[in-house]
């Protein structure tokens, strides 16, 4: 069988801080494989222990536990030294960019090959060309505070390229910036992922930045890593609540306000329910609403819904009155459970 060649292998990490004389357990026991050339995103809420995570892969957090190959190098067991000649190639950018202000963009872009010793003659070729790769060839003697957010973070990509990095650490790397910046920054980290086979390990918050460029993705909640999967397996069958959650967080719908003034908490003679529908996977494409209506003598009146693709698989949510009798609503909200729609009854209207 054919097997990926892995480039990034943590095994059994785990990293315990002590806070007033407290521990705090913000890794356990985390294992994760990235293949070579993949993007793979790690999501998790605010203080799940995505930071600490992707700051123990180039050990600016050391681990308490465990152990970290990069190219099958144990970089844990490496000496300072070693460490610092296995560094330049896993390459990392910020959400707040981190470039020197006191530096030109050009001068930015240079610094990790000036430590490098690189002669002038190749930096200048070796920058131009990351320049043009970028899209800043005429902001080469600009300084970072005249840029907008889009454009320092391309500067930013443009360093951590430099030293030709195998790896490339994204923490949060779109979280400052507009929805359509973010989507033009993530569209430049894919092409270079394809162009290079560059793998890039990612962290975020938002499940519409993972939807957008990873091919895989593992959910951390409290510490733990609660589900990985393709990103098409993902979004067509999570199985922690903690991916459906992020799933739904891409998908937004509204309740009307006409509906919502009228909304009762229980059931009452000439109500009908009003219910939130969620379909993933098999349960998207079969016509479950029209054979509920026709098996069950209930009628659909669908207010909105909202349908979404991710990884080959749609996915969405939809907004729905049903109208029926009392026993025929039920017998038909329990099919549409039993094909895996999932069914939530907001209320009454
Ligand atoms: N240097 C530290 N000392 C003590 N506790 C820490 C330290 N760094 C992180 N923590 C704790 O570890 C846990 C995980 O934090 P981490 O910053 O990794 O989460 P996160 O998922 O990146 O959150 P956010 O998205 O808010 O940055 C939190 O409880 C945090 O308070």
């Amino acid at each position: 069988m054919f097997e990926f060649f892995v480039m990034i292998r943590l095994e059994n990490i785990s990293k315990t801080f002590i806070h007033d004389k407290k521990p705090i357990y913000a890794l356990k026991n985390i294992n994760i494989h990235v293949p070579a050339g993949q993007i793979y995103g790690v999501i998790g809420k605010s203080g799940a222990g995505k930071s600490t995570l992707i700051r123990c892969v180039n050990l600016l957090e050391k681990p308490t536990s465990g152990n970290i190959f990069i190219d099958n190098v144990d970089i844990t067991q490496l000496s300072n030294r070693q460490l610092i000649h296995t560094r330049r190639k896993i390459s990392m950018i910020f959400q707040h960019f981190n470039l020197l202000s006191s530096r030109t963009v050009f001068d930015n872009i240079a610094l990790p090959l000036e430590l490098d010793h690189t002669s002038k003659k190749k930096i200048k070729e070796k920058v131009n060309g990351l320049l043009e790769l970028v899209g800043l060839q005429d902001k080469a003697d600009v300084y970072p505070a005249n840029l907008s957010g889009g454009q320092k973070q391309r500067v930013a990509i443009a360093r951590a390229l430099a030293n030709d990095p195998k790896v490339l650490l994204c923490d949060e790397a779109t979280s400052a910036l507009d929805p359509e910046t973010t989507r033009s920054i993530l569209e430049l980290l894919k092409d270079i992922n394809k162009r290079f086979g560059l793998t890039i390990l990612l962290i975020t918050h938002e499940m519409d930045v993972v939807k957008q460029i990873c091919d895989q993705v593992a959910v951390i909640h409290n510490g733990e890593l609660v589900e990985q999967a393709p990103i098409g397996e993902m979004f067509s069958n999570p199985k922690s609540e903690a991916a459906r959650q992020f799933i739904q967080s891409t998908l937004h719908l509204n309740i009307p306000d006409d509906y919502l003034h009228k909304l009762s908490p229980v059931p009452d003679e000439g109500l009908h329910p009003l219910l939130r529908l969620e379909f993933t996977g098999v349960s998207v494409d079969a016509p479950l609403l029209s054979q509920a209506a026709k098996e069950f003598n209930i009628d659909n009146n669908i207010i909105s819904a909202q349908m979404d693709y991710a990884g080959g698989v749609k996915f969405g949510i939809m907004l729905t009155e049903m109208i029926g009798s009392p026993l025929n609503t039920k017998n038909a909200i329990q099919f549409l459970q039993n094909n895996n729609a999932k069914v939530e009854v907001l209320g009454y209207v």
